[in-house]
């Protein structure tokens, strides 16, 4: 589904990005770990196509479409959508509003979806304005239910969201990423940044990849470089190539 060639990303004229090569399957999951500072926000930003992540050299194709110089709004079209670290607070824009517009969706039919993660209050509110940092993460869920995009890149979801937020936010996500249909017939992959690993507990993935300064030097499985990590740190991801 997704493939990134040689990939080299300046952001305010320093390169943060430097050689990255990452291919993600159909229906695959990928788990992105490294130490803060690293590049993995400045990696899902850069597939997401914002604008001051400047691609110097290298390719990134989606379903087979070179998308490198797309711009944000057709790479969503296109089936790309992201849950964010820090979103933004939006004054003036209901929750509500914005779902709508950007699904052509029943407002019952947004009722229920948002019900479905007790966000049913939260549609007459502005866009992020006081919300807590779960109500955040369920806000930013919702949004991926409505749009319903074949590639999610989730940006540490679990950060700042209670254990039990955290049971139902995890369900929400596999659900998305279609851990429920079997392997041959799922078609949605995904890239998870985590800190933590609990996603896991939640969504198997397939494959791990660390980034340490700009750079993926390690790929495996996503439980076992948890573990060497928690263990030895992140230097050990430099001294070892592939962990599997
Ligand atoms: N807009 C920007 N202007 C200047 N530097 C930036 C900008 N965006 C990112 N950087 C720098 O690029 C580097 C990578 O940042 P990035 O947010 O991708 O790290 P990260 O691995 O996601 O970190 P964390 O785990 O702390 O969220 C950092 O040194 C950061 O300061």
């Amino acid at each position: 589904m997704l493939d990134i060639s040689d990939l080299h990303v300046e952001v305010d004229g320093t390169e943060v990005l430097h050689d990255i090569n990452l291919h993600i399957g159909w229906g695959e999951t990928h788990v992105l770990m490294g130490p803060n500072g690293s590049g993995k926000s400045t990696l899902l930003k850069t597939i997401m196509g914002f604008g001051g992540y400047t691609i110097t050299s290298g390719s990134i194709v989606f379903k087979g479409q070179d998308i490198t110089r797309m711009p944000i709004h057709e790479r969503a079209h296109l089936g790309i959508g992201m849950m964010f670290q820090n979103p933004p607070a939006i004054s003036g824009l209901k929750l509500g509003k914005l779902l709508t517009a950007v699904s052509g969706l029943k407002e019952d039919e947004i009722e229920a979806l948002a019900r479905s993660v007790n966000m049913g209050q939260f549609l007459s509110r502005d866009i992020n304005v006081g919300f807590s940092g779960g109500e955040i993460k369920r806000s930013e869920v919702l949004q991926l239910k409505v749009q319903q995009p074949d590639f999610l890149m989730l940006d540490e979801p679990e950060s700042g969201v209670d254990l039990e937020n955290m049971n139902l936010m995890g369900r929400e996500i596999a659900t998305l990423l279609e851990k429920d249909v079997r392997i041959v017939n799922r078609r949605r992959s995904g890239l998870i940044i985590t800190h933590t690993g609990y996603i896991l507990d939640y969504v198997d993935a397939d494959q791990g990849h660390v980034i340490i300064e700009g750079q993926i030097r390690c790929h495996g499985n996503p439980r076992e470089i948890l573990r060497l990590v928690k263990e030895k740190g992140y230097g050990e991801c430099l001294r070892c190539k592939q962990i599997t």
